[in-house]
């Protein structure tokens, strides 16, 4: 399918023991061959042979291993070699020069797993899973890349493709054939519930991805409140570092300060935020606009309010502002009292936030932790709210009266949206677009 042989190195560019150049493609073999001091032109496929890499004038240029791959059992279906050679930075890539004087190509990033897309052997969500697994930071993304490797994308949304087939033909059958009656008509009596039906797995396997997406990148966490409440404070008293500038100065925030978290198995990606009140500095102004728009995309806010004092008008604005959202209302300057009520009261100042720790190790683990989180790709679940769209379209449809035989263009829509997840539908600059963020030799 490909003329040009390919190759990269396929381990980090730093020095450590051993490196790997990968060569794949026709003439893999007699490229390193011409480099190689040992004869691996009849060499069994995945034998492994020891000898030197040799300059033009047959000087030895490094000690190696050469493995042999061949045609169609390997990673990209066609012949690889690799060699394994000192892992120097230096001598690493002067074999890979090498190999690329005597006829092959520099490989772009990702370009061995495109191939082995394009070659059918893995289909685009294990491809995704394959990068995912070189992206894991923890466990649960780990396992989520594994299983994908092994295809279990494709065990879930495939049987739901199938239920769509199986519509469509049933309503072809009645556009094309309208004569042979003793072929069942589908009524929207009937595709209603299975409509119905479809969706409620579809959402099912939303919520699980959302949970994947949560679980493997953390929760996007906004710290929001007046100014001068102790957002920074507690940003730092979260931290553990002294990262955010804090003085009693109202309106000390102005960019946005992030830092990560992990309490126990969850992540939470905090941003502390410039105070939220009607201000005419210029400065502060752009920076409440910056609040307001990442207050909109945060997945969890954490509302500081000052315990100290009364709530008035702007706290009361805010958390009418954030009551749709996920939240945890927090109230600071604990300290400052001897009694309070009821809540999450904390002093960010004397790092005591352990009430405010235990609420959001509780809300992790009550609305995200799923026991088996799946599916982290935002492309695929993308795809998969584009073919629940199309079906709620469908449905809608056919409670207002219309036919079977008119939604049949929504359900081939979001028939084609789930296949373009393995990328059995596809548009070819948006496949080079999906792999060219892929790892360099990978
Ligand atoms: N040295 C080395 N290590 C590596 C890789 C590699 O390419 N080279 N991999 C790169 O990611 C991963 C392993 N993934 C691989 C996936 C498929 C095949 C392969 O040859 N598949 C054939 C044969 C399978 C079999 O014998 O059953 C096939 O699917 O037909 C090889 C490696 C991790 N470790
Ligand atoms: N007594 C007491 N003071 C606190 C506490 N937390 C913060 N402060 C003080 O409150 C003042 C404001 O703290 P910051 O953390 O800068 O407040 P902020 O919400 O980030 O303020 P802006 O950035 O201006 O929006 C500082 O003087 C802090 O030392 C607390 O728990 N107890
Ligand atoms: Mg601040």
């Amino acid at each position: 399918m490909f003329d040009t042989t390919i190759a990269a190195i396929s381990t980090a560019l730093a020095p450590g023991a051993i490196s790997i150049v990968r060569v794949s493609g026709e003439d893999a073999i007699s490229i390193v061959q011409s480099i190689f001091n040992k004869d691996i032109t009849k060499a069994k496929s995945y034998t492994m042979h020891y000898g030197y890499i040799i300059d033009e004038n047959k000087q030895p240029v490094d000690e190696v291993l050469v493995s042999i791959f061949r045609a169609p059992k390997t990673y990209t279906r066609e012949d690889i070699v690799e060699i394994n050679c000192h892992g120097g930075v230096f001598i690493t890539r002067k074999i890979l020069t090498m190999v690329l004087s005597h006829g092959a190509q520099m490989a772009k990033p990702g370009e061995f797993t495109q191939r082995a897309f394009y070659h059918g052997r893995i289909d685009l969500s294990q491809a995704e899973a394959v990068e995912d697994m070189i992206e894991a930071t923890n466990d649960t993304a780990s396992n989520m890349a594994i299983q994908g490797i092994r295809g279990s994308i494709a065990e879930l949304i495939k049987p739901l493709i199938e239920d769509l087939l199986n519509i469509i033909a049933q309503i072809e059958v009645n556009i094309d054939y309208p004569e042979y009656e003793d072929v069942a008509q589908l009524t929207t009596e009937e595709l209603l519930p299975m409509t119905k039906t479809w969706l409620e797995k579809i959402d099912a396997i939303l919520a699980r991805a959302q949970s994947g997406q949560l679980a493997k990148k953390g929760i996007d966490t906004i710290l929001v409140g007046k100014p001068n409440v102790g957002k920074s404070s507690l940003l730092n008293a979260l931290l553990e570092e002294d990262k955010a500038i804090v003085t009693d100065i109202a309106g000390t925030t102005r960019d946005l300060v992030e830092g990560q978290i992990h309490i126990g198995s969850a992540q939470f990606n905090l941003i502390d935020t410039a105070g939220l009140h009607a201000s005419t500095d210029q400065i502060e102004q752009i920076g409440i606009q910056k609040t307001q728009e990442k207050l909109k995309q945060a997945q969890l806010v954490i509302v500081v309010l000052d315990g100290s004092k009364p709530l008035d008008a702007e706290d009361q604005k805010l958390l009418d502002q954030t009551k749709e959202k996920t939240r945890l209302i927090v109230y600071n300057k604990k300290d400052k009292l001897e009694t309070h009520s009821e809540g999450i009261w904390i002093s960010a100042q004397n790092h005591e936030i352990d009430s405010l720790l235990d609420a959001m190790k509780q809300l992790f683990e009550t609305n995200v932790v799923n026991e088996h989180p799946l599916l982290s790709s935002e492309r695929q679940i993308g795809l998969i709210q584009q073919a629940k769209q199309d079906m709620l379209h469908a449905k809608a449809a056919m409670e207002m009266g219309v036919e079977p035989d008119l939604v049949e263009i929504d359900i081939q829509s979001a028939h084609d949206h789930l296949k373009e997840i393995f990328g059995e539908v596809h548009r070819e600059d948006l496949i080079d677009t999906l792999f060219s963020k892929f790892c360099l030799g990978k």
